[in-house]
């Protein structure tokens, strides 16, 4: 059985991935990235400067997912750049996110990786939705338009973006007719968290996580639906570009569920956050026996192949 799919015309040992921001904040959760089954995995979305990030609490596992409010800590953009010189780029690709708090902070993050010559693939952070009094450019679709502008002429090479879920056709449209005039963007990553979710503790009576009164992106099964449509929105609506599915994995049938609809790749969120990263061999596993089940033996034969009725 063939697992292995191409993106972007690199050859992928398996269509799995962490989710930017999940086991992927400092060297030793790469490192133990880097040595997993994943086929490809990114750096958590960094800003110019290391942030602390949001006071704890600021995770908490749901019934069914799970809700986040961290603020983007992370370690600074040079220390991902550093990670990503000594990343073995043979072993897997490695994915960069860069999450920058302004405009200008974007663009002098990825001058650097510009000048680093870095094999890293850039995934653009447009959706970040707990950074408190930064809106998400990925729902301001003029900043959208603007920033993607601004990084498509100062980045020589092509690049992704990671959006937050939309829930609107017209949205759809919008968004992917902003796009599609970005032939530099080759691919997008969906979904991000769906943001500013609320949950509560009946016995205290209190929120779960202390930033925002408790309002956070909520991840996990909950998310699973959302993620898919929006998978298959952009891949309907954009041929020309790659879909990176996120959103709502944590079984071999979520991620044929991610590759039906139209994703090349799939990425892993909340259940790597609460698993680990053997959570690749068992999902690689359970994907192979689906694919024997149904008489599929490589990936391209159902890929993007979802019927309607
Ligand atoms: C980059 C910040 C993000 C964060 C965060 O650091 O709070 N949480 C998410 O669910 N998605 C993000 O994009």
């Amino acid at each position: 059985l063939d697992l292995s799919t191409f993106f972007l015309g690199r050859p992928l040992t398996a269509p799995l991935m962490n989710a930017s921001g999940v086991w992927c904040n400092v060297n030793g959760q790469l490192h133990a990235l880097a040595e997993s089954e994943a086929g490809a995995m990114v750096t958590k979305s960094c800003t110019l400067l290391r942030r602390d990030g949001n006071p704890e609490p600021r995770y908490h596992t749901l019934s069914m997912g799970s809700i986040n409010s961290m603020g983007l800590p992370n370690e600074g953009h040079q220390y991902y750049l550093d990670y990503a010189e000594r990343h073995d780029y043979e072993n897997k690709p490695l994915f960069f996110s860069v999450a920058g708090l302004t405009l200008d902070d974007n663009l002098t993050i990825v001058a650097q990786i510009q000048d680093a010559y870095t094999p890293a693939l850039l995934e653009l952070n447009l959706s970040c939705p707990n950074v408190p009094g930064k809106a998400q450019i990925g729902y301001d679709f003029d900043a959208l338009d603007v920033i993607l502008a601004e990084i498509s002429s100062a980045y020589s090479r092509p690049f992704g973006v990671k959006l937050p879920p939309y829930f609107d056709t017209a949205h759809f449209d919008e968004v992917a007719d902003i796009l599609n005039r970005y032939e530099k963007v080759n691919f997008i990553t969906c979904i991000n968290s769906i943001g500013n979710g609320l949950m509560i503790d009946m016995d205290s009576e209190t929120v779960l996580i202390k930033p925002k009164q408790g309002f956070g992106g909520i991840g996990g099964e909950y998310v699973l639906p959302t993620a898919l449509a929006n998978v298959n929105a952009f891949h309907s609506r954009c041929p020309k570009k790659s879909i990176i599915g996120c959103g709502g994995v944590s079984t071999g049938e979520h991620v044929f569920m991610h590759l039906l609809a139209g994703a090349s790749l799939v990425q892993v969120g909340t259940a790597l956050y609460e698993q680990g990263p053997e959570i690749f061999v068992r999902l690689k596993t359970e994907l192979a026996t689906i694919m024997q089940e149904k008489g599929y033996k490589t990936i391209r034969e159902f890929q993007g192949k979802l019927k309607t009725l």
